[in-house]
């Protein structure tokens, strides 16, 4: 299979120039990238008028958590998992997870999202889903080891690695999942570390996000969050996919300093949740990897990545009162080459370039809101919109083209959610 996208303005991403040209897709790779290119395809894409750039990365989610979006909002963090996500949950069936991950994934690839990380529960049908809907994605099977149960939740997690890693023609990989420092206890914290670092998985969980949890791991360990998973070990030999990291200091930015993996910034979540800016300027400058991701639409409400690319540069604007801070490219990096290198598979995707898997999406410019084009990169980081994409192409296979959906049957989809997310939260 040829595709041939004609004429479009491009943004590869490993250079802050886009530049009219012509993009050659073979099977799932990009074969060539030119300023014209003549020859037979299969299929030809006008892509004038449309911005084509690499497809974005959400380096954190809980796909299934879309069918708890705006069930239950403006709550402390704390209160929110253990009074309404947590009981959600335990009402979530196999099933309701596929469709919540594939509710998910619709969203995700109307707003130009081909790649995520998730972790989350019942890893099976999320996978499924996966496969079906031609995303790229790292699955993690979540561990808390609160109560008596963690030798089955270990057990998925394992059945999840051997039975996924490298199915769906490579678009799945696998990591392991420690929730976070305030849900798992050192010794099951350190079997985990020591299991990735043996098996070379890399590992997912969430740090620092609220000031409750430094109190908290200060109140149990008298160590802040960081220094908790440092002392254990954790950023020695694996690769680490940091979740939030909003309340670290000084010292805390010293021990993940050169980590393999990073940090992904969640800045909607961390906005609605109150928790906190991260401190993402300073991480990068101290050779930290940062990326990008929504969170769970439980929390974030949307999965558009424009807009956490938007809010993660005006985040640090405000922060530093320096409109200097975190331009345009950077945000869009982040988005791209950042959450591709936490998701371990920059050598495939993150920018567009001959050799690389074929991730594009293509982005229509010719609407109000994205004219004149001064400057492409301050549109897109700072105007566009997830509805803006037109296209999207994922592992050489066109999933959307003129916004409707090619693996996914979506008049389906939302029968599915309508009757299961009402049945799900019902007396909670
Ligand atoms: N609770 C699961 C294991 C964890 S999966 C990932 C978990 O992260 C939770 N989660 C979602 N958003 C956040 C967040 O912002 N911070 C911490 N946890 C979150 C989510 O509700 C889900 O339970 C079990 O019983 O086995
Ligand atoms: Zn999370």
């Amino acid at each position: 299979m040829r595709t041939l996208i004609k004429g479009a303005t491009i943004l590869t991403m490993r250079s802050e120039e886009p530049f009219i040209g012509d993009i050659l897709i073979e099977g799932d790779r990009i074969a060539d990238i030119q300023p014209s290119i003549s020859t037979q395809a299969d299929t030809v894409i006008n892509g004038e008028g449309m911005a084509a750039m690499p497809g974005l990365i959400n380096a954190h989610q809980h796909t299934p958590m879309s069918l708890l979006r705006a069930f239950s909002d403006d709550l402390r963090l704390m209160e929110w998992l253990d009074k309404k996500m947590l009981p959600a949950e335990a009402q979530m069936t196999p099933e309701d997870i596929y469709w919540g991950a594939k509710l998910a994934m619709a969203e995700m690839i109307k707003s130009g999202t081909t790649a995520f990380a998730d972790m989350y529960i019942h890893m099976n049908e999320i996978a499924a889903a996966v496969e079906e809907t031609g995303m790229r994605a790292s699955l993690t099977r979540g561990l808390v080891f609160l109560e008596n149960d963690g030798g089955r939740r270990m057990t998925e997690a394992l059945d999840l690695i051997q039975r996924w890693s490298g199915k769906a023609e490579g678009r799945i990989t696998t990591m392991l999942g420690p929730h976070s420092p305030y849900t798992v206890p050192p010794q099951p914290f350190r079997e985990l570390i020591a299991l990735a670092e043996q098996e070379n998985i890399p590992l997912h969980t969430h740090l620092a996000e609220t000031k409750e949890e430094v109190v908290k791991i200060r109140e149990t360990y008298n160590q802040t969050p960081a220094e908790y998973l440092f002392h254990l070990g954790m950023f020695e030999k694996a690769h680490v996919l940091l979740a939030h990291s909003v309340h670290l200091n000084r010292r805390d930015i010293g021990y993940l300093k050169g980590m393999r993996g990073g940090v992904s910034h969640n800045p909607v979540s961390n906005l609605k949740l109150g928790c906190g800016i991260a401190p993402v300027k300073d991480m990068i400058e101290q050779g930290i990897t940062t990326g990008l991701g929504t969170d769970g639409a439980g929390s974030a409400t949307t999965l558009d990545m424009f807009e956490e690319i938007r809010a993660a540069s005006w985040l640090q604007k405000l922060d530093y009162g320096d409109p200097t801070k975190l331009p345009a490219f950077d945000a869009l990096s982040m988005a791209t080459t950042g959450s591709a290198a936490l998701l371990n598979i920059a050598h495939e995707t993150g920018t567009l370039e001959a050799g690389k898997k074929a991730d594009i999406i293509l982005i229509h410019l010719k609407k109000p809101h994205l004219q004149p084009v001064h400057n492409l990169l301050s549109l897109l980081a700072y105007s566009a919109n997830g509805a803006d994409v037109d296209t999207t192409i994922i592992n050489g296979k066109i999933v959307m083209q003129g916004r409707q959906l090619l693996t996914i049957d979506e008049e389906e989809l939302m029968k599915q959610v309508s009757i299961r997310s009402k049945r799900i939260v019902e007396g909670i």
